[in-house]
């Protein structure tokens, strides 16, 4: 067979498998549109469903993940049916999602990850506001940055737990790779000045000692935000990420400028709504203890004599009181699970106070 014959017998190929999915897709959606009359069904007149299901997609794209056999990888293909099961659920209520805005951002790349792309994502300028847009029920979730590989803890949203009575229905993380961007105008050899996100900035501080030691580095309010100032101005240059470089329609004048190779983000989904166990879930508290000797330690112990790991620590001030503090605690475990929730009664026994935030499936993706 000649080389042509053989392009056009596979794509024919491709063209009755095409074919197939087509018709699967379509039928899955139609069962998901069928799924939500029966939740619906379910409940007394005037009640409304609860038709996103995080534990239910986490267990759906966990089984595609160990039936994948190649040779697309696990977490491509778990990308593709992340899509198919948006687009399902738009069908059953659209979700809408409020982030860190202005549109670009790493936030708005990490609402996409974890919902899909047919979700109705929605800008807001302050983190605090995404918590109050949530309670206000004008979006169904939020998604707020909480922890940095390189820079630590984002203390705006911690603090916002502390203001705020707010469930957390999942968590998403996101590798951050930040971009020396520059726009049409921009004399590349006469910048004089980069704007970034302060958090963007100390993440590429190495980076800039070394290429662009003398150039002022201006915090702004977001990578987004950055991207969108250097548009108009020639001797101005932005970090951000792939998303704003494409939403301004500006140039990579050097790529991947983070210090560490291994960056992430980790951000949390914040709603109203109670998640029900995976079997690979985390939970996370906050708790204020009594100001006296040994009170970490006996906070601590009960997770370490239930060999229960602890993810993630973090100590805030607790607006209460001069030198009182709340400890911001992640650990691997459901709050429904027996031996979690002895070690909470211990932990709500020693503590002045104990709030669980929420349990959740573990980042999927
Ligand atoms: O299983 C459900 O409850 C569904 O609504 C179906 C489905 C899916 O497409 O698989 C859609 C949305 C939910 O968040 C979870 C799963």
């Amino acid at each position: 067979m000649s080389d042509e014959a053989q392009l056009k017998a596979l794509r024919n190929r491709i063209d009755s498998i095409d074919e197939k999915i087509l018709e699967l897709i379509s039928e899955r959606a139609l069962c998901a549109q069928t799924v939500a009359q029966v939740k619906q069904k379910a409940l007394p007149e005037g009640e409304k469903a609860v038709f996103y299901r995080p534990e239910r997609e986490a267990w759906v794209l966990k089984h595609i993940m160990e039936l994948n056999q190649g040779p697309l990888d696990n977490e491509e293909m778990a990308r593709l049916f992340r899509e198919i099961m948006s687009a399902c659920l738009a069908l059953e209520e659209p979700l809408k999602v409020a982030y860190l805005g202005p549109e670009g951002t790493f936030t708005q790349a990490a609402a996409l990850k974890h919902f899909g792309h047919s979700v109705i994502s929605v800008p807001m300028a302050a983190i605090d506001e995404i918590f109050r847009e949530v309670a206000a029920g004008a979006v169904q979730f939020g998604v707020v940055p909480v922890e940095n590989s390189t820079e630590g803890a984002i203390n705006h949203t911690l603090d916002s737990f502390l203001e705020h009575d707010m469930v957390i229905c999942g968590e998403v993380e996101l590798r951050i790779h930040h971009h020396l961007l520059v726009g049409e105008n921009t004399k590349t050899d006469k910048i004089s000045r980069v704007y970034s996100h302060a958090q963007s900035l100390a993440q590429c501080r190495k980076w800039l000692d070394a290429h662009y030691p003398n150039v002022e580095r201006v915090a702004v309010a977001s990578n987004a935000d950055a991207a969108k100032r250097v548009k108009g101005e020639w001797n101005s240059a932005a970090i951000a990420g792939d998303m704003a470089c494409e939403l301004y329609g500006l140039s990579k004048i050097a790529e991947k400028i983070e210090d560490r190779p291994d960056n992430s983000t980790r951000f949390l989904i914040i709603g109203n709504q109670k998640v029900p166990p995976t079997g690979d879930d985390k939970t996370s508290v906050i708790v204020s203890m009594r100001n006296k000797p040994g009170a970490l330690h006996h906070l601590l112990e009960p997770f370490h004599t239930n060999g229960i790991d602890l993810t993630r620590i973090e100590t805030r001030p607790s607006r209460s009181g001069k030198w009182t503090y709340v400890f911001f605690i992640d650990f691997i475990g459901h709050q429904h699970d027996p031996l979690i929730k002895d070690v909470l009664e211990k932990i709500n026994d020693e503590s002045v106070a104990l709030k669980v935030l929420g349990s959740y499936p573990k980042a999927v993706l």
